[in-house]
């Protein structure tokens, strides 16, 4: 006799955090970590690991890839994995990467009025970007590529406009892009398949996010405390993000010399 229950083996975890109006797929988990665990992690990044470029910082655990893209294999700093990698194994975050987890993280600073411009993370990692936030709220724009505005609009046709001057204000298909998604300090942002890998994503160098409404920010109805952006501001504060991803190909020389030793 079939059975008329629910399938629970089936309920995706995600489901309920999914933002709509975007293509497959970005979920926004408000209060991913506790007050405790974000302020233990902002001080324990190493101060002497920074990397200034011109409108940010950052710094990459366990390295720099290589300039094929390669990881040298070592296990990440243990305030990275504990407790952040042991909820993503809750929520399932990986589970469809090559090696289930993350093995490489980037971490931004951004003070006042700095920002990054709008890039795609590339093919050197999995689909899979998870962020979480810390310090302070920021507003993430969500554009379309360029390429694919161009597919859009001409179906053969002359010149496209705004191409050259960033994206168009007008929403290019059936989702709501360009858009902006608020990240709260202590959420996390997941951006996997055809939003990794057909949207960029950029922070303007702007020292205030302005206009903030339901009808602006994709994820407002899964904001933890809208209240605080009533008078649509966000007036920016230092934010800090640590980008988990896994990295594909993953050399294991560093890893043969350390065992090669640990013999003797
Ligand atoms: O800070 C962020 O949320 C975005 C960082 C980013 O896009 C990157 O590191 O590739
Ligand atoms: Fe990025």
């Amino acid at each position: 006799m079939a059975s008329t229950a629910p399938n629970l083996d089936s309920f995706d975890p995600l489901f309920p955090f999914r933002i709509q109006g975007l293509p497959p797929t970005m979920y926004y988990i408000p209060n991913f970590i506790s007050a405790e665990e974000e302020a233990s992690i902002l001080s324990k990044i190493p101060s002497q690991r920074w990397v200034t470029l011109s409108h940010r910082r950052l710094q990459a655990h366990p390295s720099t890839l290589t300039n094929n893209n390669t990881l040298l294999g070592a296990l990440l700093p243990s305030y990275l994995v504990k407790p952040v990698v042991e909820r993503f194994n809750v929520f399932g975050v990986f589970k469809n990467t090559p090696h289930k987890e993350p093995n490489h993280v980037l971490i931004n600073e951004y003070k006042r009025g700095e920002g990054i411009m709008p890039h795609e993370d590339g093919a050197a990692y999995s689909p899979v970007v998870a962020t979480v936030s810390l310090g302070a709220p920021i507003c993430l724009e969500i554009t379309s590529k360029p390429a694919k505005l161009e597919e859009h609009r001409s179906g053969g046709e002359s010149e496209i406009q705004g191409v050259t001057n960033g994206p168009s204000p007008e929403p290019t298909s059936e989702y709501n892009i360009p858009t902006r998604i608020l990240q709260e300090p202590r959420s996390l942002l997941i951006t996997t398949s055809s939003a990794y890998s057909d949207l960029l994503h950029g922070i303007s160098s702007i020292e205030v996010d302005e206009n903030l409404s339901p009808d602006t920010i994709a994820n407002w109805s899964l904001l933890a405390e809208p209240y605080l952006f009533k008078e649509g501001r966000n007036k920016r504060r230092t934010r800090v993000s640590l980008t988990y991803r896994d990295v594909l190909k993953v050399s294991s020389a560093a890893r043969k010399v350390l065992g090669g030793l640990s013999k003797r």
